[in-house]
């Protein structure tokens, strides 16, 4: 049975408007309501239709392959063994699910999925195949390559690893690659891994280049202006104050530095300075945001195909405007969503232009906590995630979420509530770091976050209790706003009516991330036909994405749609639905026949 109010938004006239909405007499026998609408507006037709028209023997046949990649899986895997990615991928007929989805949707329904996206910094520690794998398994959702760190070779081999999972293995995996951006940081170590800095040892900050093994208690600095930019007496903070040195003298090239606060110095590890208690932005402060070997990194992540290009230290809008333009010039199949990283004072200074620009933002607190001082970073990340939301942009909580567990297989109770508040904010993803590149518990790391997450969603929605944040009005033309108040109104009858699951067909993935936005107690299925839409809609919130090719006709859509779900035990008879659309502008209530 299904109920449907569909917006027939006709040509544009002048004549009055009005807003109709009739129902069916076989629900309810009220008749029409008419409710005056602003002046010169279209005029709106919602109507609704009974369901019995929906023929179930029209949809198409099912097709549900098994994994036909053979091998030796891990057990985790055996579970997620079926999947029909590279079988289906070109037959019309057949739906792209991602196993891990699909894996969770049958052994806890819809109200357990997961809501809250997972990213993991891919490094020494994972980016082996079958690392890759479990942290598939364990609910990683995007990979992310820090171009930081390794070669392009390198690189290319995590993202030829990834894609080959996804192939193979059906998971849908998407790729950020991360860039490097015109920071100070230190050299590479000469190879090590980590050094140790103790209280009162003084180490030699050098623009000199060496060959390794360096000299004892040394640090390459790869900004060349470092040895004249800072005086003595600056604080010298490693990695957003990590460890911290002070400056005690400069000879040349070299400046010597008291260690004052201990720690693990890793490779190439940000480096920032501070005098008389205030962030020093010397020249390095005029240098772009984008550096010459950003830019290529950026042509390197093009042409790997990449699904999210994250900018380090983003100043302005600009920035982001020009790399877009960049993109859509040369990216072939699709573009590729542009993420900016809030980490420094001026991104706070020009926020909301910034976000507006972008594709969504990261909270990157690492480097936000040593530009600004750490207390004000909880209430930054809250404004960020809620602005965020508020301009429908997908938001990630990043760094040091669980630091403890680079060492320790058990996190923190700070850590875990830091996880939870993030979670509770409803911000899009989390985000490892050194906990999944090169720590020691990569896995039981990811594990924790997700189980988190699914335990505090569950609580909030348990006690109904939604935040309630303003959702301003963000549609640019009317078509828009037509698309914004059905996700709105259909997020909110989804929540009234306890319904199972949220369906969106959506070509480009707009009214998937209009319903997010709402933040519904329901799941939301998104449809899509693109390959590169479905593996960005994986950063959103609450998005379980599938590709699936299909018409303009809403109602063999749902057939198919049903039919090909039911048939790989995703949904059942009964199962109560609401369906939106960007072809129809319209809402239908209904069980799943
Ligand atoms: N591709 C890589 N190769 C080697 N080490 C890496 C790589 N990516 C990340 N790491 C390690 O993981 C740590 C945490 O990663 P991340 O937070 O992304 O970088 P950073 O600490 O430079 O901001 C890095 O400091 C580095 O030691
Ligand atoms: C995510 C961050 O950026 P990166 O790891 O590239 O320094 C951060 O600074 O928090
Ligand atoms: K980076
Ligand atoms: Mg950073």
């Amino acid at each position: 049975m299904s109920h449907a109010i569909n917006f027939f938004v006709s040509s544009p006239s002048r004549s009055p408007a009005s807003l109709t909405i009739s129902r069916p007499s076989a629900f309810v026998s009220t008749g029409s309501l008419r409710v005056p609408v602003k002046k010169s507006l279209r005029s709106l037709v919602v109507k609704a239709s009974a369901a019995s028209d929906l023929d179930e023997s029209q949809s198409s046949p099912v097709l549900v392959s098994e994994n036909g990649s053979g091998g030796v899986l891990s057990s985790v895997t055996k579970e997620y063994g079926r999947n029909n990615a590279v079988a289906s991928s070109a037959d019309s007929s057949s739906i792209e699910v991602d196993t891990v989805t699909e894996a969770e949707l049958k052994e806890n329904g819809f109200r357990s999925t997961r809501r809250t996206k997972l990213i993991c910094t891919i490094g020494p520690a994972t980016c082996g195949f079958e690392q890759l794998e479990a942290l598939a398994v364990e609910g990683m959702n995007v990979a992310r390559i820090n171009m930081c760190h390794g070669t392009r070779d390198w690189h290319r081999m995590v993202i030829e690893r990834v894609r080959r999972l996804n192939e193979e293995k059906g998971f849908a995996v998407a790729i950020m690659m991360d860039t490097e951006g015109s920071e100070i940081h230190m050299g590479d170590l000469g190879g090590a891994s980590s050094a140790k800095a103790e209280d009162g040892e003084i180490w030699n900050f050098t623009v000199r280049a060496f060959d390794p093994p360096l000299p004892e208690r040394t640090i390459t600095v790869n900004y060349d202006g470092f040895a004249e930019d800072v005086k003595v007496g600056d604080d010298l903070l490693v990695d957003g104050g990590m460890v911290r040195f002070e400056v005690i003298e400069k000879i040349g090239p070299d400046v010597k530095c008291l260690c004052t606060d201990p720690g693990l110095l890793l490779p190439r590890a940000n480096l920032t300075f501070w005098r008389d208690g205030k962030l020093v932005r010397e020249r390095n402060a005029m240098l772009p945001t984008i550096s010459s070997k950003d830019w290529l990194d950026i042509d390197f992540g093009i042409a790997e195909g990449v699904d999210f290009i994250a900018v380090s230290f983003v100043k302005s809008a600009e920035v982001i405007k020009h790399l877009k333009s960049y993109i859509k010039a040369r990216a072939r199949d699709g573009d590729i969503a542009v993420i900016a990283k809030i980490e420094s004072i001026d991104s706070l200074r020009n926020l909301e232009e910034i976000i507006q620009a972008s594709d969504g933002a990261m909270v990157a607190r690492g480097d936000l906590g040593a530009q600004i001082p750490l207390e004000q970073v909880p209430s930054e990340q809250q404004k960020i995630v809620q602005l965020c939301r508020q301009l429908n942009r997908p938001v990630i909580v990043a760094s040091q979420l669980l630091e403890s567990m680079i060492e320790y297989p058990i996190p923190t109770r700070a850590e875990v509530a830091d996880v939870s508040e993030a979670v509770r904010q409803r911000g899009d993803a989390l985000m490892l770091s050194g906990e999944s590149a090169m720590g020691q518990f990569p896995e039981k790391a990811l594990t924790v976050l997700r189980t988190v997450s699914l335990r505090i969603e569950r609580r909030w929605r348990e006690q109904k209790r939604r935040e309630v944040i303003e959702l301003p009005s963000i549609a640019s033309s009317f078509s828009d706003s037509i698309s914004e108040e059905i996700c709105n109104s259909a997020a909110k009858m989804a929540n009234n009516l306890e319904v199972d699951a949220l369906f969106v067909y959506t070509k480009n993935g707009h009214m998937a991330s209009l319903l997010s936005r709402c933040r519904p107690d329901c799941p939301i299925f998104a449809f899509t036909t693109a390959t590169s839409v479905r593996r960005r809609l994986n950063l959103q919130w609450g998005l379980m994405p599938f590709r699936l090719n299909y018409s303009d006709d809403m109602e063999s859509n749902l057939n198919k749609t049903f039919s090909l779900l039911k048939a790989r035990g995703m949904i059942k008879s009964g199962d109560l639905i609401i369906a939106v659309s960007d072809m129809l502008q319209s809402i239908q209530v209904m069980n799943v026949p």
